[in-house]
């Protein structure tokens, strides 16, 4: 059993005394910890080094305390497995050099033996709650089949990801082939990632809000959904949906568990989208962490008011930046732990 529950609670919509906290990117490059590892290995030898990819993942508790650990890794660790070459460049981001634009590409794509290609997650995550000694629970993720789409077809990150909608718009029988493939794997490797004991798992869909509401059902939320249908019954499902106010009414029907809600969409309206019964979590502006401390635990405080303290976690809108100072991260999560009503 975990001793801190807070969080398993939270999403089960249990009354709690105050809502559990933790951030999208905790494990990252605003941690001086995380930066001396990060000078000796590059980022695959992390994800790739059970030892290391557990010791990043609980860095941040060890240093703040947070109600929920979310395991180091990358949702790109997907198309690597299904025959798609990501490389991580530094001062660049993801970079594929073969990107998918064609049938004959996807015809190349496979769907991987996941406890074979992604062995080496699993054996992160046995690492992790190793340390984690059942003190709070993990979170495993994948991104969103669309989001995963727009790397491989884009080829890099992207303001626009033009190419990306550009095969949905102009080949959609290639792209609903990729779509599909990647919800394979992911469904696959979201399954063994619990059965290796994450205790919840969250899909995240960083770039669905690039696409109108009517091409988000069509390219992103259906696959999504596929997910949730084949993993809720083995662990709780937090979608992230960036930019994806317009469709948390389907998404508090679809089974989750919980959905994450960006700073763009206000606690009354993400309530009221939702018909005020699901877990909400989110949704403090990432930049917000530069505000000076005592502010952010004001409108940290003033947050959980908003939303509620039950049925709430939380979070960021989105992942947390790299020139955060640590002590504005820390009273960020303070004014959580400290807060009563
Ligand atoms: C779109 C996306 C990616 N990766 C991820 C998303 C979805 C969430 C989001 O929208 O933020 C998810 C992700 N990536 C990483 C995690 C670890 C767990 C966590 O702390 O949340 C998680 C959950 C580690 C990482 N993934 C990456 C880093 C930084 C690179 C490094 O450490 O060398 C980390 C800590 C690299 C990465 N990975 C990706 C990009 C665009 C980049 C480069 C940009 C950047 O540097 O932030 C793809």
């Amino acid at each position: 059993m975990i001793k801190n529950d807070l969080f398993l609670r939270a999403l089960k919509g249990e009354t709690v005394d105050r809502p559990p906290v933790w951030m999208m990117r905790q494990a990252g490059r605003y941690l001086p910890e995380f930066m001396e590892i990060r000078e000796k290995y590059d980022f695959f030898k992390r994800c790739r080094t059970p030892e290391l990819a557990s010791e990043i993942t609980v860095q941040p508790i060890r240093r703040y305390g947070m109600d929920a650990a979310i395991l180091f890794s990358d949702i790109l660790v997907i198309p690597q497995a299904m025959n798609i070459e990501v490389q991580m460049k530094p001062n660049f981001g993801p970079y594929l050099p073969n990107p998918i634009r064609s049938q004959k590409d996807l015809d190349t794509v496979i769907v991987p033996d996941v406890d074979v290609a992604l062995d080496y997650v699993m054996q992160a995550i046995k690492a992790t709650k190793e340390k984690l000694n059942d003190e709070v629970p993990l979170i495993g993720f994948a991104g969103s089949p669309w989001t995963i789409l727009c790397y491989c077809v884009q080829g890099q990150g992207s303001k626009t990801f033009d190419k990306a909608k550009e095969l949905c718009f102009t080949q959609p029988v290639v792209a609903h082939g990729l779509l599909q493939k990647i919800t394979d794997t992911t469904i696959a490797y979201l399954k063994a990632k619990v059965k290796a004991g994450v205790d919840a798992v969250q899909v995240f869909d960083s770039w669905g809000g690039m696409l109108s509401p009517v091409d988000y059902q069509e390219f992103s939320w259906k696959y999504i959904q596929q997910i949730i249908d084949a993993l809720k019954e083995e662990a709780p499902v937090i979608v992230f949906g960036k930019g994806c106010w317009f469709a948390l009414g389907d998404m508090a029907k679809s089974g989750a568990a919980a959905l994450g809600v960006d700073w763009t969409c206000s606690a009354r309206n993400a309530r009221y989208l939702t018909g005020g019964t699901i877990t909400l979590q989110g949704n403090f502006d990432p930049a917000r962490l530069l505000s000076p401390p005592s502010e952010i635990k004001k409108m940290v405080t003033q947050m959980i008011k908003e939303f509620g303290k039950d049925k709430y976690i939380v979070n960021l809108g989105h992942g947390i930046l790299p020139n955060i100072p640590v002590e504005n991260a820390k009273a960020f999560i303070d004014a959580v732990k400290t807060y009563s009503e």
